[in-house]
């Protein structure tokens, strides 16, 4: 159909065959190398620094770390991009790209000892194979222990889990230091030092394994999960017998629970709401309003010296996307906050309304002197293209995607969990591994199709926006939408469980000729280049010139 339209050059591009890994040892080399410190950061917009924080020139223990855990998973740019001219004439050369440039730099302080954390707690990174922070964890970690109330935005997969986790851990529970950890007189020893709030089960008991992961064998009683689904007596009898150091939970659990009185958090030191502008939504709003009331609300001065007038918790608000009613939340909700993002930590003061909540480029400019934010929200590496099929297409031209970037783990994303089964009854019946889940499916049927998509039994997920939000599957290599997601922000978070972490990713947007405006609209918004594509003899295929607007 198109393919004959005025399409002037056509460049054909098999992306994934040329998957190009580079080990560890010489990432190391190369993002240290070009290492900004943190020190540096900053200082000309106004932003706080590690300095300004007390904690940029702290002495360095080296010595520490071994291969990481995900060694040769940075990738390089695409370096074997096949090209092929379709017509003579005005032929456009698209020259192949160098190989060998780091897709991410996600890297810039040398290791977790240059970020104060206790032994006990670098042990345990040392042991999981986290050897470097990323960009936001070197920015989190010094301000939360410094006692900032935070806001934390950076991009989907760079690691906000553990820029709020490391701080937590070493102030509170087994591997805190012990200077840190000692709680004040008002602390009852039945209380939870740190709460962590997330809007789904699937994120909550993410979280809860990545607490458990540091923690290690001997203390990961310390960590209880709340997540709805589960059953709730046996969580209560967890409380009360574990007396964990941290619960993470869903906010309608949570709630009730703590109405039942059997969670005790006037003297939680922590609260984190992470997807916060998702907990901010209607649906929540209720019990995330009694966890704010009641978390960390108790009498007397707290352990931390300057912030102690303020609410006796630290509020950690975290996401990919902050729209400005977060900003607005943490203003009211905590004290001198602060805008956590890679290497860089500005006061929420200087914020403003105006400020874009989502661009590809982050930058920072003074207008009427105030300092305007944009927020990056996703992965600058990631690579996005639409393309256009006819409804009862949809599934078929999924199925030619997937075999044109030879994708091995393919999120497919819908609206309505009613039509997810019919997608996985035609991909299977073309002899692809496939199998849907959404919240029908019950605690159990959902965590064992996620473990079969993990470890590779499943190849293509098809499911619904509940899996858009913080799952994290490194091996996904291809997002696919095959029906819009409503706006922008929905369409960052999904196409965000790709290229994780510095890894290579690819978002295809599939949608009706009518929908071209809305995939134009989002384009916009997010300030990324759509690539107009077609799946031509197994090829993915991309037009210089944008047919669906010239037709
Ligand atoms: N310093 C690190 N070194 C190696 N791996 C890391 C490091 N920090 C985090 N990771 C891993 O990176 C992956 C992505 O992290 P995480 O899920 O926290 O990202 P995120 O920013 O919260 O993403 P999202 O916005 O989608 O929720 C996880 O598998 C995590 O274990």
């Amino acid at each position: 159909m198109a393919a004959s339209a005025s399409t002037r050059f056509l460049v054909l591009l098999k992306e994934f065959s040329a998957f190009r890994k580079i080990s560890w040892t010489s990432a190391g080399t190369n993002f240290h190398r070009q290492s900004r410190f943190l020190c540096h950061v900053a200082k000309e917009d106004g932003s706080l620094t590690l300095e300004s924080l007390d904690l940029g020139n702290k002495p360095r223990k080296f010595g520490k770390s071994k291969a990481m855990k995900l060694e040769g998973s940075f990738v390089t740019e695409m370096g074997q991009g096949k090209l092929k001219a379709v017509k003579n004439d005005k032929m456009k050369v698209v020259k192949e790209k160098k190989p060998a440039e780091i897709v991410s730099p996600l890297f810039s302080a040398k290791s977790f000892e240059e970020l104060g954390l206790p032994d006990s707690l670098l042990d345990s990174l040392e042991r999981e194979g986290f050897s470097v922070p990323t960009d936001v964890q070197s920015a989190a970690v010094p301000a939360i222990i410094k006692g900032h109330d935070a806001v934390i935005q950076s991009y989907t997969g760079s690691g906000k889990t553990l820029a709020y986790l490391l701080p937590i851990l070493s102030e509170i529970g087994p591997l805190a230091e012990k200077s840190r950890s000692s709680h004040s007189e008002n602390d009852k020893r039945t209380d939870i030092q740190a709460m962590i709030v997330a809007p789904s089960r699937e994120l909550g008991m993410q979280i809860v394994r990545e607490v458990e992961k540091l923690l290690g064998p001997v203390h990961r009683r310390m960590v209880q999960q709340l997540v709805g689904g589960a059953n709730r007596m046996r969580q209560e009898e967890a409380l009360k017998k574990n007396k964990p150091a941290i619960v993470v939970g869903t906010p309608g659990r949570i709630a009730e629970i703590s109405k039942s009185g059997k969670l005790h958090t006037h003297g939680c030191r922590f609260l984190v709401l992470d997807e916060v502008d998702e907990l901010l939504s209607f649906n929540f709003r209720e019990d995330i309003h009694r966890i704010l009331e009641h978390v960390g609300k108790r009498s007397g001065a707290g352990p931390k010296g300057e912030v102690d007038e303020r609410a006796n918790r630290q509020t950690i608000l975290v996401s990919a996307t902050v729209p400005f009613s977060v900003i607005r939340a943490a203003k009211s909700w905590s004290h001198e906050p602060v805008l956590v993002q890679a290497n860089k930590v500005t006061p929420l003061d200087t914020v403003q309304p105006s400020a874009p909540v989502i661009s590809l480029t982050p930058t920072t400019s003074e207008a009427n002197g105030q300092i305007q934010t944009t927020i990056q929200s996703l992965p600058p590496a990631l690579k996005h293209y639409y393309c256009i099929s006819k409804h009862q297409h949809k599934v078929d031209t999924l199925r030619r995607c997937v075999h044109a970037l030879d994708a091995q783990s393919v999120i497919a994303f819908m609206n309505h969990s009613r039509q997810l089964k019919d997608v996985v009854y035609k991909l299977e019946a073309r002899g692809m591994n496939s199998a849907e889940m959404h919240g029908d499916l019950g605690k159990l049927g959902r965590s064992t199709v996620l473990k079969k998509f993990k470890n590779g039994e499943i190849k293509v997920l098809v499911t619904n926006e509940l899996s858009a939000r913080g799952l994290d599957v490194a091996e996904c290599d291809l997002v696919v939408n095959l029906e819009l997601p409503t706006d922008a922000v929905h369409y960052a978070h999904r196409a965000g469980r790709t290229g994780r972490l510095g890894r290579k990713g690819t978002v295809v947007t599939v949608c009706e000729e009518s929908q071209v405006f809305i995939v134009k609209k989002m384009e916009k918004q997010l300030g990324l280049p759509f690539l107009y594509c077609e799946f031509v003899d197994g090829e993915l295929v991309v037009t210089e010139e944008d047919k669906a607007i010239i037709r």
